[in-house]
């Protein structure tokens, strides 16, 4: 029998004869429609966002997904994936990966908890219970940390993450591995219309008692700059989002417990991110007798001291001015008003990023295989890894963030054409199997076009280098050593811009802002001043590396 396009009882569209966008839109749509959300393409699953509670993920639903023996005897599901996935690290012992794709708000982050429930609930129930509960709890803490309200989605992943599960040769589950990577940090700065920055500065305001409140020396939330809106409306619009956020406290203090955080720990996120809104309120102001600057008002200064026990005078000498060493000596130069600007924010970015990084580190250490396991744990450990990165992103103003994503998914879709065309047709081929050549675009050069020797992000490096580089000057190296390659587009009357042909569509670039954050600039002083703190975590978070003491071994780069 032969099912129409369109009718929605197509399970796996690579059965269809016609394969053109058109044809797979009007049967997902139809699907849709009927309330199916699920749909196979060949060994890929493509998930469309219901946006309300569907009663498909219940315990009747693990139990039959659970070794399915025939995939067409049942309606596609995500549970499906995570059985196939646990049932082949079972038989074959190969590592396996699932990778979650997809633009802001199409429900990477719901569907990647999904797949760790089914998996754990395949892995048995002899299982250790507690830490599977400690797995699962992890990506809610993680959110209130690493997710912020976006005008895409309220409660958006600012990071990538990818989650290694560890398990017996029986397959049981064992531990886990959180990594983190591409964490938005220009966020706890800098934040659009309708956007908000990280959430739990504001779970802070909204669940500390008064008096814990004025322990952190916080005041009323309009007063702080990360958390002002820039339309200027209010930090908490209404009662409801001020008593969602204090729920939001509690669950999360409550989760950081029951993970094993101390209350020295939580104590210390507390005190650290309420240093950052006092930091990021610090102002200068132009000083006529150096040409330096000043600091306007010392109380955030000498609270940001206080909390993080640093020393007065050498914080305001790292902040106004910062040292070269000449001949052995050392030479004090002075900030300009958007340097000084510039080196206060990059402190509270690395603040931020560094206790993310921190958490994520407390949060494997109680993850990680018992000790029993360690000893013969490289024998022993199989793994299945969830990773959940942002898909493409093409928006108004596409700024470095963007590209970083952009180049993020270019290296994914090498590695599927790689994988999924290259290998299949290989093996194939070795079997002796006759099959058709798939065509499909190769992005090998798109690859070369960014990481290459006189790629763009060498070039953005080499330019970052020079102080007295900026962001036109950038661009045009951009266009001199890029224009004659097919995917980089010059655009006419725009000094800042340049676009790029993506794999999935053109992209035009701002390189406002390139620069500095691609610089990132903690001068020696600030790192000298930190690491001199009179407390051991933040003397150990600026003294491990001079740059970023990442919690992930792989982390590819953070904006
Ligand atoms: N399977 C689902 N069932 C019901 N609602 C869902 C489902 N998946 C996603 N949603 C809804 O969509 C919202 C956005 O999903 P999610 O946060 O997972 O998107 P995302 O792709 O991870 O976005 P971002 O890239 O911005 O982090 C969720 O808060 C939830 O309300």
């Amino acid at each position: 029998m032969v099912i129409k396009i369109g009718s929605g009882e197509i399970d796996d569209l690579s059965t269809l004869n016609v394969l053109d966008e058109e044809s797979l839109l009007r049967e997902l749509r139809a699907r849709y429609k009927k309330g199916i959300i699920y749909t196979y393409i060949g060994d890929v699953l493509i998930a469309i966002n219901p946006f309300k509670q569907l009663n498909i993920y219940e315990k009747q639903q693990h139990d039959l997904y659970k070794y399915v023996q025939y995939r067409n005897q049942l309606t596609p599901h995500l549970f499906w994936v995570a059985d196939q996935a646990y049932r082949k690290l079972c038989l074959s012992k190969r590592p396996q990966c699932i990778a979650v794709s997809g633009e802001s708000g199409a429900g990477k982050t719901e569907s990647t908890k999904l797949i760790v429930s089914h998996i754990i609930h395949c892995s048995g129930d002899a299982g250790d219970r507690e830490l599977q509960n400690r797995i699962i709890e992890t990506s809610p803490l993680l959110e209130a940390f690493g997710n912020a309200q976006t005008c895409m989605n309220q409660n958006s992943s600012r990071f990538g993450k990818y989650l290694q599960l560890n398990f017996t040769d029986t397959g049981r589950i064992i531990g886990a591995k959180v990594y983190d990577y591409l964490l938005e940090k220009s966020r706890v700065v800098q934040h659009g219309p309708g956007e908000r920055t990280f959430h739990f500065f504001y779970y802070l305001f909204a669940g500390l008692e008064k008096e814990t409140l004025e322990y952190f020396y916080l005041d009323d939330p309009e007063t702080y700059r990360i958390l002002k809106d820039p339309c200027g409306g209010k930090v908490f619009p209404n009662r409801s989002d001020f008593k969602h956020c204090r729920q939001m406290f509690n669950t999360h203090k409550d989760i950081m417990q029951r993970v094993g955080f101390t209350n020295e720990d939580i104590n210390m996120v507390f005190t650290i991110l309420s240093a950052i809104l006092h930091l990021t309120n610090i102002r200068f102001s132009h000083d006529d007798e150096t040409d330096g600057v000043y600091i306007e008002d010392e109380y955030p200064l000498e609270v940001v001291c206080n909390l993080l026990v640093l020393d007065q005078e050498m914080l305001t000498m790292a902040l106004i001015s910062t040292f070269n060493m000449t001949k052995g000596e050392r030479v004090i130069s002075l900030k300009n008003f958007d340097q000084a600007n510039d080196c206060r924010d990059a402190l509270a970015k690395a603040l931020y990023e560094r206790l993310f990084s921190w958490i994520v580190k407390q949060i494997n250490t109680l993850l990680q295989p018992n000790r029993r396991y360690n000893q013969t744990y490289d024998k022993i450990y199989r793994t299945c890894s969830i990773l959940d990165m942002s898909g493409f992103e093409n928006f108004q103003v596409n700024s470095f963030e963007q590209l970083c994503i952009n180049v993020a998914n270019e290296h994914l879709q090498y590695y599927f054409n790689e994988h999924i065309f290259l290998k299949e047709e290989q093996d194939y081929r070795t079997e002796g199997v006759s099959c058709e050549k798939v065509e499909f675009q190769s992005n090998e050069d798109l690859i070369e076009l960014f990481m290459g020797t006189l790629g763009i992000f060498a070039l953005l490096d080499e330019e970052s280098r020079f102080p007295k580089a900026n962001d036109e000057s950038l661009v045009q190296k951009f266009h001199s050593h890029c224009k004659n390659h097919s995917r980089y587009i010059k655009p006419r009357g725009n000094e800042t811009a340049f676009g790029i042909h993506h794999y999935a569509g053109k992209v035009v670039y701002d390189a406002r802002g390139f620069l500095e954050k691609n610089r990132d600039n903690l001068s020696a002083n600030l790192i000298e001043c930190m690491g001199k703190s009179g407390i051991e975590l933040i003397s150990h978070l600026f003294t491990m590396t001079d740059g970023i003491c990442h919690s992930s071994d792989i982390a590819m780069s953070s904006m």
